[in-house]
């Protein structure tokens, strides 16, 4: 498995005398997104979630306020017009990363390409791989995904365990066609979970698997799919992603948070 190679690794440079390397941690935040299901003016990321801070703005601060973490890359559209203007993202450790792709994959294969073009990191470091659109995550949370970290062998990431009934859609042609959803059965819900971010594997395991499979929606999609199976530690409600208006208004909500302006 990619984990065991990892571990060996460090086994054999510990046996050799050299001092193991101690896998920092590092953030890679893709914020590259156009937002088309929310529908706004500007993507949502750069949307007001309340006190005069935009989503990215308090997605960011989450993780500056954690001194373990070493870097936070940011990494957005090249020709990305907003972000210069955030005050929240002018920190000496955000990265910011020009460097956004067609998919959420590419954005993020981008951004861990140019950190390790930059000599920033080292294969066995760890990167938290977290969605813009998530402020909600708190620190509880992230250091409970962190100290699962300890001897993991392959990565980890926040998940959520299915609480209501699940449905699957009829497929028939002829309900499609008058755009008519019905149930076409239930599905057991005993072993789904939803996954949230962040997801956090080691840097060179993690762009080796983001390479070899473009199509996955997230990172863990790419390290199970090189036979990885990573630790699923129990994320929280309130770090929700934005897709529409309907989550910005309840995690203002839920976070307590009152916009200057109106969207
Ligand atoms: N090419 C992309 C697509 C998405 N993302 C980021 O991945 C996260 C989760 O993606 P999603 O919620 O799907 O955001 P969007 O792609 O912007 O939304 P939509 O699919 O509605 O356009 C977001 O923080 C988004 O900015 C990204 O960095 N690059
Ligand atoms: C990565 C993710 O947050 C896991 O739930 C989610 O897949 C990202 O949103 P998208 O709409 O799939 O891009």
């Amino acid at each position: 498995m990619v984990s065991t190679m990892n571990r060996d690794s460090m086994q054999r440079q510990a046996d050799a005398g050299a001092e193991p390397v101690r896998p920092r941690h590092f953030v890679l935040i893709p914020a590259a997104g156009s937002g088309s299901r929310f529908g706004a003016r500007v993507p949502k990321q750069y949307l007001e979630l309340g006190n005069g801070q935009t989503v990215l703005e308090v997605t960011v601060a989450a993780f500056l306020a954690e001194p373990w973490i070493s870097r936070v890359a940011v990494v957005v559209q090249a020709d990305d017009p907003l972000v210069l203007r955030l005050p929240g993202l002018r920190h000496p450790k955000v990265l910011l990363i020009r460097r956004g792709g067609p998919t959420r994959r590419d954005t993020v294969l981008n951004g861990l390409m140019a950190m390790a073009q930059r000599g920033l990191t080292h294969p066995h470091d760890w990167v938290h791989v977290h969605d813009a659109a998530r402020p909600g995550i708190d620190s509880g949370t992230l250091r409970r995904l962190a100290a699962h970290l300890e001897n993991e062998p392959c990565g980890a990431l926040l998940c959520m365990p299915v609480t209501d009934t699940v449905k699957r859609i009829d497929s028939r042609a002829s309900l499609a066609a008058t755009n008519e959803f019905r149930s076409g059965g239930t599905v057991d819900r005993s072993r789904l979970w939803l996954a949230q971010t962040p997801q956090t594997f080691r840097f060179g395991p993690l762009r080796k698997a983001l390479e070899a499979h473009p199509n996955v929606t997230d990172e863990a999609g790419a390290i199970e799919a090189e036979g990885g199976r990573p630790r699923m530690v129990m994320g929280s409600k309130l770090n929700l992603k934005i897709t529409t208006a309907e989550d910005l208004i309840m995690l203002r909500i839920l976070m307590r948070m009152e916009p200057a302006v109106e969207d």
